[in-house]
């Protein structure tokens, strides 16, 4: 498969907006370049997993991001065929907006070589079988050994989603599942992804969870992750939209109703999320975050004590953070 490069020079600090921006236009798997050599597993976990603040360097950085090329030379685009000057357009007009709120330094866009390379299941080789504690997480194409028949088994293939479990951020979350789930727990999953952590905490016995994402490839894995675990369809419901400040999103979740709120998503889309999600939570709820990286901890936990949360427990995975927070 073919996938035209293009690079964009920015700062450092303006990195994780710019992906988050070109994500919510369908542009996924950004990468950083030019910075902290990564080792080659953290390169090919790229496209499935939150990319690692890096240490302070010149400021200057640059995001190369893909967009797949057809045999006759054509760009496709949220799976459309679309001008390479459309998508220049669109990706400007994600930077400008962006100017207006922080520094992205010089915003310029380069076009790169054409790659030919399955960017898409590149991934795909890197992620076997593992285990979170006492649950198994494993590709839906590969088999459970029978030592691990009996065990708690969560089958995923996030496809072009993002959530296989790995990530430190993904196993933070469980483990905290684990600890509040009950049999009458109703949960909100904002940025389900592969559905992973909804599918996990109906499997430690939840009653019912709702996801969303802004990313409308979690619908498709969602579906299929569901069935390969035998989720009842009742079970799980998705839908697709920003929650921070889509009030049709909001009525349609529902408000005081959730035992459980999990999020794993950015700091930066946390903060706004917070005073938001609390009126979705029941009394009593609790709320539990995660893909902070360890220098944005206080920023998440002044943002939760700020929404009106008792910080319960900060628990750590590498330079990765998890807060949980109850709504008294
Ligand atoms: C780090 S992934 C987490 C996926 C999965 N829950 C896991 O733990 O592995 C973050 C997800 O949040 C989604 N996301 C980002 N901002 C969001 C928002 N405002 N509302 C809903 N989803 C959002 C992204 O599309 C992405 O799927």
């Amino acid at each position: 498969m073919k996938w035209k490069k293009f690079r964009i020079k920015t700062k450092t600090e303006a990195e994780d907006m710019i992906i988050s921006s070109l994500y919510d236009i369908g542009l996924e798997g950004a990468q950083i370049e030019d910075h902290v050599p990564l080792t080659t597993l953290e390169k090919e976990q790229m496209f499935v997993d939150i990319l690692p603040d890096m240490q302070e360097d010149d400021g200057i950085a640059y995001l190369s991001f893909f967009v797949e090329e057809t045999e006759d030379g054509e760009l496709l685009m949220n799976g459309e065929v679309t001008a390479q000057e459309d998508i220049l357009k669109a990706v400007e007009e994600e930077l400008d907006s962006l100017r207006t709120f922080m520094d992205i330094g010089e915003g310029s866009i380069e076009i790169d070589e054409t790659e030919d390379i399955d960017w898409i299941n590149n991934w795909k080789q890197y992620f076997k079988q593992f285990y979170v504690d006492d649950i198994l997480i494993i590709p839906s194409w590969e088999k459970v050994k029978k030592e691990d028949e009996g065990r708690m088994i969560i089958h995923i293939d996030p496809g072009t989603a993002f959530g296989t479990g790995m990530h430190e951020t993904t196993q933070l979350c469980i483990r905290q599942l684990k600890k509040y789930v009950t049999k009458d727990t109703e949960l909100l999953d904002v940025g389900t992804g592969s559905g992973i952590l909804s599918i996990a905490a109906l499997k430690m016995g939840a009653k019912h969870a709702v996801g969303t994402d802004l990313d409308t490839c979690a619908v498709p894995a969602v579906e299929e992750n569901k069935e390969a675990n035998d989720i009842p369809e009742a079970a799980f419901d998705m839908m697709i939209g920003n929650i921070i400040d889509d009030k049709e999103v909001q009525d349609t979740v529902g408000y005081e109703k959730y035992d459980i709120v999990v999020a794993n998503i950015l700091a930066d889309v946390l903060v706004p999320l917070t005073p938001v999600i609390i009126h979705q939570m029941k009394k009593g709820g609790i709320y539990i975050t995660s893909g902070i990286i360890d220098n944005k901890e206080e920023t998440v936990v002044n943002a939760v004590k700020a929404a009106g949360l008792e910080v319960l427990e900060v628990t750590y995975q590498g330079e990765w953070v998890s807060v949980t927070a109850r709504k008294n």
